[in-house]
């Protein structure tokens, strides 16, 4: 039975809320789902809730409401086991979804983990937005496989964050765009025309520096870091992010390698403005396999001469017309950089316009325009049914295929 919407917010798709799950930390590194989630916040309600904080006591919500609309909201539970800390979030979920008076409603996903409290939710439309092949990172849950076939299962539109998780999922779904990485060019794009802007902390290490920023896990390559420090002691090496998931102490140590930790997105242009050469100093193993970074288009946009060791998707997008230079070892690193360092006005003009041709293709507003046309395409003539509680609406794809 369809019935009329009773939500706060109405029930046309461009303004019903929207109710995103996710593994990432908000408040953590500026990723895919901030750069999306803050454009959709403001024209609907937007709610992000993270992963659970394992701690003592009563299971509460931590709500902060942020700027435009969004709200992060952050699951505090005791650990018991994985089946009861999915029936308490569930529990938290339903009491938050009545006291926001959230009705018709778009679910997000960017973690399939979230349908063991979120699946009995009834959406105007299911996204999946899979931006890395989660099950080939470091602790990923058992379920995860399982999870993600239920996910493709029941969602109207799955977007994918590169071209190799697009071919890995477009035959498992009838609906599957492929959106990679996109860029604020305008953001990135300061850095071209800073000078002596050198962050206090950045400011006394000597050039030529090749710097790296991103979240360093298992995905990042310490012991090629540690061969061209090695190779070029005259080289500075400059990593700026946190550390996660790996031990810290096994990260390489030499007088040519600084460790700047996180900084903000805001100030990622004024580091970037201070190096020689950008680097992705990514190991090539199962959880770089399917991976697209962003920070790609990020350092090409600061007019960064950037090398990378050989991930799928950067040498297919990026490699052609040698926007990005491709390194398999240590020696070819060292080979690939001295050849950027040497690059001369002319050539590095050229280059230049090659890279801006290409970024000219790709904004997140643009990525953000077209999934909500999807959106709206999907939750098109869809009513939501106040009564539904636990019962998915009726989808169009089964709709369309009759069942
Ligand atoms: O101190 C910092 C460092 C970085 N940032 C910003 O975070 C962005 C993400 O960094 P990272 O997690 O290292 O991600 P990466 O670019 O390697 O790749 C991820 O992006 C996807 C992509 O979203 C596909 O959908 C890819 O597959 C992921 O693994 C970085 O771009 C910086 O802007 C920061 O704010 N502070």
């Amino acid at each position: 039975m369809q019935k009329a919407s009773t939500g706060p917010s109405g029930d046309r798709p461009s303004s019903s809320d929207l109710l995103c799950f996710s593994h990432l930390r908000w408040d953590f590194v500026t990723q895919r789902p901030q750069h999306l989630l803050s454009r959709f916040a403001r024209e609907r309600r937007v709610f992000y809730w993270e992963e659970p904080v394992y701690d003592t006591g009563e299971a509460w919500l931590d709500v902060s409401p942020r700027a435009d609309g969004l709200t992060v909201v952050i699951p505090h539970l005791p650990w018991r086991d994985p089946e009861a800390n999915d029936a308490a979030q569930r529990v938290l979920l339903d009491a938050f979804m009545d006291e926001q008076g959230i009705g018709a409603h778009v679910a997000w996903f960017y973690t399939p983990m979230a349908l063991g409290f979120a699946g009995h939710l009834s959406p105007l439309a299911t996204v999946y937005d899979c931006m890395d092949e989660l099950s080939a990172f470091l602790y990923a849950p058992p379920e995860l496989l399982e999870r993600e076939a239920e996910l493709l299962r029941r969602a109207d539109l799955v977007f994918t964050g590169g071209p190799s998780l697009y071919e890995a999922k477009h035959g498992r779904h009838p609906s599957v765009h492929l959106f990679p990485s996109s860029i604020d060019t305008a953001h990135f794009g300061r850095a071209r025309g800073l000078k002596d802007a050198d962050p206090a902390d950045q400011a006394g290490i000597a050039h030529p520096r090749i710097g790296f920023f991103g979240v360093l896990d298992e995905r990042f390559d310490p012991e090629l870091v540690r061969d061209i420090a090695a190779a070029r002691p005259e080289w500075q090496l400059v990593l700026i992010g946190p550390v996660v998931k790996i031990d810290e102490d096994a990260l390489p140590k030499a007088e040519n390698i600084h460790y700047l930790g996180g900084k903000s997105y805001g100030e990622l242009p004024e580091y970037l403005a201070g190096w020689d050469v950008a680097a992705l100093f990514f190991a090539i193993n199962e959880s770089t396999r399917f991976i697209s970074p962003t920070k790609t288009p990020e350092y090409l946009a600061a007019g960064r001469p950037v090398v990378s060791s050989p991930i799928v998707d950067v040498e297919r997008t990026w490699a052609r017309d040698a926007m990005v230079r491709i390194a398999a070892d240590a020696d070819a690193w060292v080979r690939a950089i001295e050849s950027l360092l040497e690059m001369d006005g002319a050539e590095r003009e050229a280059w230049l316009e090659r890279v801006d041709r290409a970024l000219a293709r790709s904004s997140w507003d643009q990525t953000y325009h077209e999934m909500r046309a999807l959106l709206d395409g999907a939750a098109e003539g869809r009513e939501w049914d106040a009564s539904a509680d636990g019962v998915e609406q009726e989808s169009g794809l089964a709709a369309a295929a009759g069942d």
